[in-house]
């Protein structure tokens, strides 16, 4: 897929993209216990390259503790998550971006005292070049290094829609914004699996407009989301698959359409009474057969 990549997205130096089409992360049979918590239990599913994947479920499904699991922030007690074939579960967290998996936080993680720009410039870091002695000496090459990841930082600032904060502290953004900084900063890592944990918490409708705008460009330059997400409406209008936990466990898997008219989910998010409800509305919309007939 890497020859479709914009690069406006994408930088150069990022790791070789799987070949279309490809899974590119398989996860099978991943469980994770917090003392007599079960949060995770047997999950398997696959990512496809190029896919925009919904992950969802109610409060404290696991939903976190698998992104947790997937990006190395905690081991799993049992089960494998093959990224590009490679065993994600064995590195350290700070491995994964170099890996070209890159993600951001339900809770934004900024350096609040930093500048957007420089916010940017940092998440470039794994794909630099000059070594400490560079920094020291400030030698030709590293002002030219410097002065590309600066560049880079504004490219990616403008992809965002937030050029024209480049110079604010990132702290003093609106929420909107600096939930669009850290997408501009995991982007700086140059993914191909690009995560994001909750994007449109806390955004008023016109701004998740803007959001989902985003993703779909995101995606259409090549880099894979996946997406865990409250807003029920996005998921499914924009999410290609859906896996839905609770209790830790796969209720659903599958396109949304089929999904979101599953009984289980209807159940886990709306009560028992709605999925009897949907059920005999969707009974009722079925044309007679010859034995209704004959009651
Ligand atoms: N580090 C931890 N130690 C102990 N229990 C934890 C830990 N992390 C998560 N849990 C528990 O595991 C369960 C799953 O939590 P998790 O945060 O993964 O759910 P979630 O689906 O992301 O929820 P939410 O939508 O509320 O963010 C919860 O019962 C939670 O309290």
């Amino acid at each position: 897929m890497s020859e479709n990549r914009n690069t406006s997205a994408a930088p150069a130096t990022a790791p070789t993209a799987a070949i279309a089409g490809e899974p590119l992360l398989v996860a099978k049979g991943l469980s994770k216990r917090f003392g007599g918590l079960q949060a995770l239990k047997d999950v398997s599913f696959t990512i496809g390259q190029g896919e925009i994947f919904g992950l969802i479920g109610p409060n404290g499904a696991g939903k976190t503790t698998l992104f947790n699991v997937m990006t190395a922030l905690y081991v799993p007690d049992a089960g494998s998550c093959l990224f590009r074939g490679e065993e994600l579960t064995r590195l350290k967290p700070h491995q994964i971006a170099q890996h070209g998996l890159a993600r951001t936080f339900q809770n934004i993680r900024l350096f609040a005292s930093l500048s957007a720009l420089e916010n940017v410039m940092i998440g470039q870091h794994l794909r630099t070049h000059a070594g400490v002695l560079g920094a020291v000496l400030r030698n030709r090459a590293t002002r030219e290094e410097e002065a590309r990841i600066q560049a880079r930082a504004l490219q990616l600032l403008d992809y965002v829609g937030i050029a024209h904060r480049a110079n604010e502290v990132a702290a003093s953004l609106p929420y909107g914004d600096q939930r669009r900084l850290e997408i501009a900063r995991a982007l700086a890592t140059g993914p191909l699996l690009l995560a994001l944990d909750e994007p449109a918490a806390g955004m008023n409708p016109s701004e998740t407009v803007v959001l989902r705008a985003l993703i779909e460009k995101i995606r259409a330059d090549g880099i894979t989301v996946l997406l865990i997400e409250h807003d029920m409406k996005l998921v499914m209008n924009m999410c290609d698959r859906v896996l839905v936990l609770e209790y830790g466990q796969v209720l659903a898997y599958g396109e949304p359409q089929q999904v979101q008219r599953d009984p289980r989910v209807i159940e886990a998010y709306l009560g028992k009474g709605a999925a009897e409800d949907l059920a005999l509305q969707e009974a009722a919309q079925q044309p007679p057969t010859p034995e209704d007939g004959k009651a």
